[in-house]
């Protein structure tokens, strides 16, 4: 991981919102770098507290980030206009897990293209790799980890509530699910947590990927 990332762990907790901004600017710069986030795609979110987060506003530049971009919103009130449009996702998931501290949003090439591929199973399982214990909890290769697919929508309201009623009864969770064509949204205790998933399903997505097209 790059410097901002590890940067994360020396911000004082005596500021909650700018600790959420932080993770949220290290994670947008760690992304960009990698080619995950083009052309303004992707969106971030840390948690500050049981009932707010900071969020990325729609159509920033996710790899140059600076606080003007990132709205602070309380989850149980209504959503202000200009955040991420697709700021719905990442409420209702921190609504439903309160373990939760941060979501990210990435466009990366292996998760566009693996959520299409798999998109008619509705879900992507992930097993045999040892890099799955990057996971948070995962001790086995021989975990069997589903990724949830989902078709994409541009009603993130909708969307959301489909997420997360599946989410409820989905057995054998990975840390993230795809939109189909779209990209992954991956979560984790923390915002490094976070960063190791998403760079743990690129890997994991670019194996399977090849896998599905030449299995030994
Ligand atoms: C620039 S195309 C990608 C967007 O349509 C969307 O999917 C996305 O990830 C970023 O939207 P944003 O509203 O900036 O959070
Ligand atoms: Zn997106």
């Amino acid at each position: 991981m790059n410097a901002p990332a590890l940067n994360e762990q020396r911000v004082t907790d005596a500021d909650p919102v700018a600790s959420a901004q932080q993770q949220v600017m290290a994670a947008g710069q760690f992304a960009a770098a990698r080619g995950w986030v083009p052309a303004t795609s992707g969106n971030f979110s840390a948690r500050v507290d049981a009932d707010r987060i900071v969020v990325t506003r729609s159509g920033a530049d996710k790899g140059a980030l600076t606080p003007a971009d990132l709205a602070v919103v309380n989850l149980r009130e209504p959503l202000p206009p200009g955040l991420s449009a697709e700021a719905p996702l990442h409420v209702a998931r921190y609504l439903a897990d309160a373990s939760i501290g941060a979501i990210f949003h990435v466009h990366s090439p292996a998760a566009a293209l693996a959520s299409r591929r798999n998109a008619r199973h509705g879900v992507l399982t992930l097993e045999g790799w040892e890099l799955q214990k990057a996971f948070a909890g995962v001790t086995s290769h021989l975990a069997v980890l589903n990724v949830p697919v989902f078709a994409n929508s541009q009603d993130t309201v909708a969307l959301a509530a489909e997420v997360e009623a599946r989410l409820q009864n989905q057995a054998d969770l990975a840390p993230g699910y795809l939109l189909a064509g779209h990209g992954l949204y991956a979560w984790g205790r923390t915002g490094r947590e976070t960063l190791r998933h998403l760079e743990a399903f690129d890997v994991l997505l670019q194996l399977q990927l090849e896998w599905e097209r030449n299995p030994l």
